[in-house]
């Protein structure tokens, strides 16, 4: 559908991203992930034919993008940026209308078919609502509803979007997120977009393009594509670490306040309780853990001194040993209420030997005034 062979994007003769081979097909999301001005929006800009691309070729079906007359691009391509746009005085309607330029003759005048596009175009994004509404008496999310609305209204074939969740909040983020991935699967628009929220990336997007000193050092499922070396790789992280279990980042362990702390948890018990004593600065042990626990994903990220378990079930004498070991060396243990099972039995014997144990119940708050108490 939308292809880009060997392009390069820039200004003035300044390339600043090479070499992009890029593809997307009916009913795909790409989305363009990178640091700040590396060269997302000149790429799609490029892409939507804003910019000549200074080499390369990209292609819609069998078409030369940029040799294609705005009126024909328009039926096939709808583009909404970042952008804040000023329109002056007019509705949620009259924007949308613009959407149907190209198909309404020379005095712009719409027909009852238009009129209804319209109204679907508005009804797609939930934003009936805002018809009537003045444009400029909109807030950030409902504008950024009815610009997706105006480019629906074209009945293109490709959408792209530059940024599309930067002046949301969550929930609108959310529905947008759920509302591109409707649009392609349902629709069938292939749909790239930019995008600086990575969680979301990894969440809506078929395939994934990391770019970073003006190339493209990652493309593809981003299931595949994201792990912790090229995403930490990307943003030049260091005091974190990015979780591919979680499709997000976790605070690297650093003991800044000299209280070691052994966790003992599992399937998710210890989740929370990490994070709330990584935050804080303390050094924190835990385990026993086997691999695939998400627990050991987190901690892992976080870079914990874990005690890990390669066999299940039941914990080797080894590691018990080890774990036995890390656990005098703290000054408390926390017992998570983690899953008891076989694999188990012998994490619950190991807190028979901690010189003082929180049983975590759920709450942060009780956690940190028992801490206090014990440390
Ligand atoms: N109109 C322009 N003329 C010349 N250089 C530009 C122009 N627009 C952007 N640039 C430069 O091109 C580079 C890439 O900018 P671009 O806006 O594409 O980055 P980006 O990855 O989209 O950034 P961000 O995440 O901050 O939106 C930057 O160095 C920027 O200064």
């Amino acid at each position: 559908m939308l292809k880009a062979e060997n392009l390069a994007v820039g200004y003035h003769k300044r390339i600043v991203v090479d070499d992009v081979n890029l593809e997307v097909k009916e009913g795909e999301i790409l989305a363009i992930i990178g640091p700040n001005g590396v060269g997302k929006s000149t790429l799609l800009k490029c892409i939507a034919t804003y910019l000549e691309p200074m080499k390369g070729v990209v292609y819609l079906d069998s078409n030369i993008i940029h040799k294609l007359k705005p009126s024909q691009l328009a039926k096939k391509m709808a583009v909404v940026l970042t952008e804040r746009v000023n329109p002056g005085n007019l509705t949620g309607f009259d924007i949308i209308a613009i959407g149907r330029h190209p198909y309404t003759d020379l005095f712009g005048r719409l027909s009852e078919k238009d009129k209804e596009i319209i109204i679907n175009s508005a009804k797609a994004v939930n934003a009936l609502h805002l018809l009537e509404k003045n444009f400029l008496e909109m807030s950030d999310g409902e504008r950024q509803k009815i610009m997706i609305a105006r480019a629906l209204a074209q009945e293109p074939k490709v959408l792209i979007l530059d940024e599309p969740t930067s002046f949301l909040d969550a929930r609108h983020k959310i529905e947008l997120t759920l509302l591109l991935r409707k649009l392609a699967t349902e629709n069938n628009l292939a749909i790239v977009v930019t995008i600086h929220d990575i969680e979301l990336a990894l969440r809506i997007a078929d395939k994934i393009a990391l770019i970073k000193d003006g190339k493209i050092i990652a493309y593809g499922h981003p299931e595949d594509v994201m792990d912790k070396e090229t995403v930490n790789n990307l943003y030049d992280i260091k005091n974190a670490n990015f979780c591919k279990e979680i499709g997000y980042f976790e605070l690297k362990n650093e003991n800044t306040t000299n209280k070691k702390v052994f966790v003992v948890c599992g399937g998710g018990s210890g989740a929370n309780v990490l994070r709330y004593l990584v935050k804080n600065g303390y050094k924190v042990y835990c385990g026993v853990l086997h691999e695939n626990d998400i627990d050991y994903a987190i901690a892992k990220a976080m870079e914990v001194e874990i005690v890990e378990e390669k066999a299940y079930q039941p914990i080797s004498e080894e590691n018990y040993n080890k774990a036995l070991k890390y656990l005098k060396m703290c000054d408390v243990v926390i017992d998570t209420n983690f899953p008891v099972g076989e694999m188990n039995r012998l994490n619950l014997k190991l807190i028979e030997n901690a010189k003082k144990v929180i049983k975590f119940n759920g709450n942060i708050e009780d956690l940190k005034h028992q801490l206090s108490k014990l440390i």
